[in-house]
């Protein structure tokens, strides 16, 4: 653990004999269960890799903004969307909290004709990141339903037809005396998110604390956090981590780059049988992407879409700090 309090997991220890493996599984699962985030080291992403991709999402957001202009889109369908989150202050004057590139990233092959055709080598950097980090998105999956007794191969075949989608993020340097929340506190739709950022500004909810805590951040710094198809297979054993992003006053631009893994977009999320027992209903209901995309462009908070769709007991699923 680092002095903030985010565990950190060791790539290495979960890839080592045992009886390494089953103690570094029971440490990726007690991070699950009580932060729902954490650093991993020993990833095995080089920092070529890394900084290449970081390089090439600053060199699209620089681009002149006539250049991006055939990406905008309000439609959260669109596999490839670029958009600008903006805030009115109090006088009335408008401020850029974030520019955001989505696009879909697997299969690739499916995708990445849509991507942004510039920078150069803008597309083989990220191509080379999404690869590399759903690879290791991979493994921990195998490692976390491992952890949750379900056993390594649990979700090989899913995996295998899953989804992927990137998440750019570039926020301008701050243009306010204190802080700002950039991106609202929010949980992510996934199984597991892992998330690369060139400098700090994310902060995740500690729910034992009941306090915000700063993340780390630097060009090879990987975090991990929980999503909410995990929370929903675990059957709310472990929880999707809030997070959000706060400005710092003086910081340069921050850019992060996220992969967003899946099943595939048709693939139901359910709560696994496994861990259905005495005292341990099903609290959630199945779901797909698809349908929980045409509930966002319906103009409905993904929030609301956990609680009212997936909740079928009392079960809290978020508690606002
Ligand atoms: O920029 C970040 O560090 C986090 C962004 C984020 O939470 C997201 O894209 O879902
Ligand atoms: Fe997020």
């Amino acid at each position: 653990m680092d002095s903030t309090g985010i565990p950190i997991v060791d790539m290495s220890k979960l890839r080592g004999p045992w009886p390494e493996r089953p103690a570094a599984i029971h440490d990726l699962g007690r991070a699950c269960q009580t932060t729902g985030f954490f650093q991993v080291v020993n990833h095995g992403i080089c920092a070529e890799v890394l900084h290449g991709a970081l390089d090439a999402a600053t060199a699209f957001f620089n681009l002149p903004t006539e250049d991006k202009s055939g990406l905008v889109s309000d439609d959260i369908r669109q596999p490839v969307r670029y958009s600008t989150v903006s805030e009115v202050d109090d006088d009335g004057e408008v401020k850029i909290r974030r520019h955001v590139l989505k696009q879909y990233s697997r299969p690739l092959e499916t995708w990445i004709h849509k991507w942004p055709s510039e920078p150069i080598h803008y597309r083989e950097k990220m191509a080379t990141l999404a690869a590399e980090m759903w690879r290791l998105v991979s493994e921990l999956a195998e490692a976390v339903t491992e952890s949750l007794g379900l056993g390594r191969g649990y979700l090989a075949s899913r995996m295998d037809r899953g989804f992927e989608m990137m998440a750019l993020n570039y926020y301008p340097p701050c243009q306010d005396v204190a802080g700002a929340v950039c991106c609202a506190p929010h949980t992510d739709y996934t199984l597991l998110t892992v998330l690369l950022a060139s400098q700090q500004g994310l902060e995740y909810f500690h729910r034992e604390s009941g306090s915000w805590r700063p993340a780390p951040a630097g060009s090879s710094t990987l975090l991990v956090h929980v999503g909410n198809y995990l929370e929903v297979l675990s059957n709310g054993r472990y929880r999707a981590a809030l997070h959000r992003v706060v400005s710092r006053p003086g910081a340069a631009a921050r850019v992060s780059v996220a992969s967003l893994p899946s099943f595939a977009m048709d693939e139901s999320v359910e709560v696994a049988e496994e861990l259905v027992e005495d005292g341990h209903p099903p609290l959630y209901r199945g779901s797909t992407l698809s349908e929980f995309i045409e509930f966002l462009s319906a103009g409905t908070r993904g929030r609301d879409f956990m609680e009212q769709s997936l909740k079928i007991t009392g079960h809290k699923m978020h508690s606002d700090p």
